[in-house]
C-alpha cells in the first residue's frame, strides 16, 4: 500500500501490511456512506434537527453501555489469544468509557433527555446484538480488534469532519464533535489500526475474511444507526 503512514504497520514477511487501508479503498462507497452521512453532515452544515440530535444522544448512551461489555470481551481475547502486548491500549480505551458515560449523563441533562426513559430503537438493538456476539469465545481476537478499530474510526472520521475548516457546526454541538473529532482520538484510532494490521498480517486467510466481513457489517450498522437518529427506523 502507498497510503501515508500505513507502511509503519509491520507485516508478516512479504505479506501485505496495510490490510485495513486496502479494505477502506475497496469499500470506499460504504465507508463514505458511514462517515459522511446526512445526519453528521447536517451537524457540520448547521442544519441539524435538534430532536434528531437528542434521539442520537439517548440511543448512543445505551450503545456505549453495551460497548463497555464489548470492549471487555475484546480485552479478554487480547489477554487469552495474543501475547498481551496490546492490553494497555485496550485497557486505556475501556477506562475512558467511564468518563464517556459521565459525559453522556451531563450532556443528556443539558439537552433535557431523560436517559432513564430511553428505550433502544430497532437499529440500535440490532447493533447491540452484534456487539454481544463477541462474547462468544469462538470469535477470534483479530476479528474483535478489527471491529473495535472500525467502530471508533467511523465516529472519529464523522465528527472530525464537523470541526474541519469551513464548518458551520452549532457552538452547542462542538463539545460532542470534539469528543470524537479531536487529534488525540485520531491518534488513538491510528494505534488501534496498527494493532489490527499487525494481527491481520499474521492471520489465516479465513480469519482475515471474517474480519473483513465484520468491517463491512460495522459500516452497515453505523449507517443504520445514523439513519435511525435522523428519522425513526
Ligand atoms: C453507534 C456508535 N458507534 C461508534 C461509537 C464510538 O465509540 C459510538 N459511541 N456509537
Amino acid at each position: 500500500m502507498d497510503g501515508g503512514g500505513v507502511e509503519a504497520a509491520m507485516d508478516g514477511g512479504g505479506v501485505e501490511a496495510a490490510t485495513t487501508a486496502a479494505w477502506m479503498a475497496r469499500h470506499r462507497g460504504m465507508y463514505e456512506r458511514a462517515t459522511r452521512h446526512p445526519f453528521t453532515v447536517s451537524i457540520r452544515d448547521g442544519t441539524v434537527d435538534l430532536s434528531a440530535f437528542r434521539r442520537w444522544l439517548g440511543q448512543d448512551y445505551m450503545f456505549v453501555k453495551e460497548f463497555v461489555a464489548f470492549l471487555a470481551s475484546v480485552l479478554l481475547k487480547c489477554c487469552r489469544q495474543s501475547d498481551g502486548s496490546d492490553m494497555e491500549i485496550i485497557l486505556g480505551g475501556l477506562a475512558s468509557l467511564s468518563d464517556e458515560l459521565s459525559w453522556f449523563k451531563k450532556e443528556a441533562e443539558k439537552w433535557s433527555v431523560n436517559l432513564a426513559e430511553v428505550s433502544p430503537l430497532k437499529s440500535n438493538t440490532e447493533y447491540c446484538r452484534f456487539l454481544q456476539s463477541f462474547s462468544e469465545p469462538e470469535i477470534s481476537y483479530v476479528v474483535a480488534i478489527t471491529t473495535f478499530w472500525i467502530i471508533e474510526t467511523v465516529y472519529q472520521d464523522s465528527f472530525a469532519f464537523c470541526i474541519e475548516e469551513g464548518n458551520k457546526t452549532p457552538p452547542e454541538l462542538l463539545g460532542t464533535c470534539q469528543r470524537w473529532g479531536s487529534p488525540e482520538f485520531k491518534q488513538y484510532c491510528q494505534s488501534l489500526q496498527r494493532i489490527a494490521d499487525r494481527c491481520l498480517a499474521e492471520a489465516s486467510a479465513d480469519a482475515a475474511r471474517s474480519a473483513e466481513e465484520a468491517f463491512l457489517r460495522v459500516l452497515e450498522l453505523e449507517i443504520g444507526f445514523w439513519d435511525m437518529s435522523s428519522s425513526r427506523s
